[in-house]
């Protein structure tokens, strides 16, 4: 049975409960608190993602915990996202306050998540396979949460249960690389001396059989389930990438110019839009052979019609604040992709999400944020200037503004994080053709 242009839309509009759902309840943050009487104690700390002397406190529990186990115990470890704040254990010499301004500084020069890790691990106590290490000869089983890209075992949350091979060198070369080498304590330098970790941290191999670290949630596995809703509600998906990264303005033009693929009225899309978009590939961090395949699926749609499509990514791309407006990543892609959707090149009615998966997107009240082609018009009409606010990172007021906030996601905490999911709903290719 062929299906109208309009009901395919209207499904679109469905669809946003793709990601909606999983991120629903706006009191899931209260219902995970701990019924009174129970045996498990909770521990707060590191406010605004900063390791502070609560979180210290509490890692050093863990470690005393997990010290006193016998070949006898299994210890269960939960580690999510925000863990190498929350567990701040710094290697002796060093204070809680000298370890944290060399990772705040290394952060503001704008290192990366890897690079701000691998100095952490070396660091401290309790990252870079030390919790495992501690809770010798005791079994470990550690369930993990990835918010990092490609779910690299040994950097999400600084790895507390894998075993970490890298070699003082390679911490000094990050140092160096910031220029911040020649500025550091003394109790830094003696725990990055060569022979610290034989002293201190030195891990037997048998650590490695004793512990199993298993990955229970990441943006992978967030976009397939969003992939299975979409065929529930008779869209066809298609998984770009969970590893979507870089500057949100190559991001928004990767969106932009795929949705002008998707639309174009010609059976074979214009040959220069393919090339656009293998060429931002390596700036967002998509493999080549992902946007090929992505871009087959979009063309066969073409050809045999099968009606709309649900194209699904993630990731975390990032922002450079230019301003002081309030905003974040997922706010900010919405804002440009919707720029991209209004121009006049693309007639067809695309519509796109942005979201933060824990439910806040970087200091506000929404998570994300969804757009269609009707963005600028609308925006126009309500005296809203687009450029003023993308300039002064206002995305979060802006969409507050418009429409009453009628376009922000506000789902609430969902007290999971895997990144960042996008997805674009993409209408038959010919509209007419289904009427
Ligand atoms: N005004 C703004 N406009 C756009 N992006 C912003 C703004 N302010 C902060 N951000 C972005 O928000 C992020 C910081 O917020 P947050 O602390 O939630 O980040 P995060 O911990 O990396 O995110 P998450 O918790 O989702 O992993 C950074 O990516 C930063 O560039
Ligand atoms: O805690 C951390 O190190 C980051 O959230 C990456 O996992």
């Amino acid at each position: 049975m062929q299906e109208t242009f309009t009901d395919a839309t209207n499904r679109f509009h469905a669809t946003l409960n793709i990601v909606m759902q999983p991120l629903e309840s706006k009191f899931l943050a209260r219902k995970m608190l701990l019924e009174n009487n129970s045996r498990i104690a909770v521990m707060e700390g590191a406010k605004n993602n900063l390791p502070d002397t609560d979180a210290q406190k509490s890692a050093e529990c863990i470690r005393e915990l997990a010290s006193g186990l016998t070949e006898k115990d299994l210890l269960l470890v939960l580690i999510s996202g925000g863990g190498s704040a929350l567990l701040p254990a710094p290697a002796p010499p060093m204070t809680l306050q000298e370890k944290q301004d060399v990772t705040r500084k290394l952060a503001a020069a704008g290192a990366t998540i890897q690079e701000l890790n691998t100095v952490r691990r070396a660091l401290s106590l309790l990252k870079g396979g030390g919790l495992a290490q501690c809770a010798n000869p005791a079994q470990v089983v550690a369930l993990i949460l990835s918010d990092v890209i490609g779910d690299p075992l040994d950097l999400i949350a600084s790895g507390p249960t894998v075993r970490s091979d890298s070699k003082p060198e390679e911490v000094w070369d990050i140092l160096d690389r910031y220029k911040l080498s020649g500025s550091l304590p003394s109790s830094v330098k003696e725990v990055l001396r060569p022979h610290y970790g034989s002293q201190v941290k030195e891990q037997p191999e048998v650590v490695k059989d004793h512990v199993l670290n298993v990955v229970i949630g990441s943006n992978t596995i967030a976009l397939e389930c969003a992939s299975r809703k979409a065929v529930e509600l008779g869209l066809r998906p298609v998984i770009l990438s969970p590893g979507v990264c870089g500057d949100v303005r190559s991001v928004s033009r990767l969106y932009g110019v795929l949705s002008r693929f998707a639309c174009s009225p010609e059976k074979e899309p214009p040959p220069e839009l393919a090339a656009e978009i293998l060429q931002l590939g390596p700036e967002v961090g998509v493999e080549s052979w992902d946007l090929c395949r992505t871009m087959n699926v979009l063309v066969e749609e073409k050809k045999e019609g099968w009606g709309a499509t649900c194209l699904l990514a993630g990731g975390e791309p990032t922002v450079h604040l230019t301003g002081n407006g309030r905003g974040g990543r997922n706010q900010e892609l919405a804002l440009r992709v919707g720029l991209e959707l209004s121009s006049d090149e693309v007639k067809c009615g695309a519509v796109f999400l942005s979201g933060g998966t824990d439910g806040q997107d970087g200091p506000t009240e929404a998570a994300g944020a969804v757009v269609d082609r009707k963005l600028m018009e609308e925006a126009t009409s309500q005296g809203l200037d687009i450029d003023g606010f993308l300039t002064n990172n206002d995305s979060f007021t802006f969409f507050s503004q418009l429409s009453e906030g009628r376009r922000l996601l506000m789902p609430g905490l969902t007290g999971t994080n895997v990144m960042d999911v996008h997805v674009m709903l993409l209408p038959p290719s010919a509209p007419r053709d289904f009427q």
